[in-house]
């Protein structure tokens, strides 16, 4: 197996969660260098080979490059010697470490400070799944996780307490904001992208009267058509399940 630095396995994951980062900013889901983006390394050895690539703490997304990325093990571990690695990882790097230890499947992770999303999670409530955009892309409500401080695995612990068995790939943790999950790290990002969409419609919604969830029959035959027939056969989420 190549050494780290010289694998394109992990040069591939750098420059796609690089690239990401500039989505947050694009779509206005972050302020400053709020939010980040990790992505699950596969070198095609045991599954404890599994690294994964995240922002550094605290730099600007205007200076992120692929070499810039904290290459880490999934104990949240700065791989040493490796590009980035003279950086601190993002605060959140032990969050986003649990999530891939616990959830196998997961290939990226994303946290934001999106407006809409904050505020469902500031008041602690759910996102009801009332709107057809909701139920194909989350298959239901987007849940709320508890508050937990930053700084150990403890937001991690909650985001794999909440999603686990669950449909959505977005979870509002409580007081503080989405993470998002996916198969890829552009699919945790699309998570991203998307739950803002809805919980800026369904804020908006409840502002002129009362909003009813979509019946769960509908839902479920939503759900099914958006993640099995919507798009191509060769979307990355297709291929994953
Ligand atoms: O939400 C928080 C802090 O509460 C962090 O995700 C956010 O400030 C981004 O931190 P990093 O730059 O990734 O260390």
């Amino acid at each position: 197996m190549p050494a780290f630095d010289d694998d394109p396995v992990i040069h591939d994951v750098r420059s796609r969660v690089a690239s990401l980062h500039a989505q947050l900013v694009r779509y206005g889901l972050v302020v400053w260098t709020g939010g980040n983006v990790s992505g699950r390394v596969r070198r095609g050895g045991d599954p404890g080979d599994d690294l994964f690539v995240i922002k550094p703490s605290g730099v600007s997304y205007d200076d992120l490059t692929a070499d810039d990325l904290v290459l880490c093990d999934l104990d949240g571990n700065v791989v040493a010697g490796t590009h980035g690695s003279e950086r601190a990882p993002s605060s959140d790097t032990a969050a986003h470490a649990h999530v891939y230890r616990n959830m196998p499947e997961v290939g990226g992770v994303v946290h934001t400070h999106s407006t809409y999303a904050v505020a469902w999670a500031a008041r602690g409530e759910e996102i009801p799944c009332a709107i057809t955009a909701m139920a194909d892309e989350f298959g239901g409500p987007i849940p709320v996780g508890p508050f937990a401080i930053i700084g150990d695995d403890s937001i991690g612990r909650g985001i794999v307490e909440t999603l686990r068995g669950h449909r959505s790939r977005a979870v509002l943790m409580r007081g503080h904001g989405p993470f998002t999950v996916g198969v890829s790290a552009e699919d945790a990002v699309k998570a991203a992208v998307m739950l803002e969409d809805v919980a800026r419609t369904v804020q908006i919604a409840r502002q002129g009267g009362t909003v009813v969830p979509l019946p769960q029959e509908a839902i479920d035959a939503l759900y099914d058509r958006y993640q099995n027939v919507y798009g191509q056969q060769t979307d990355a989420r297709r291929s994953a399940s």
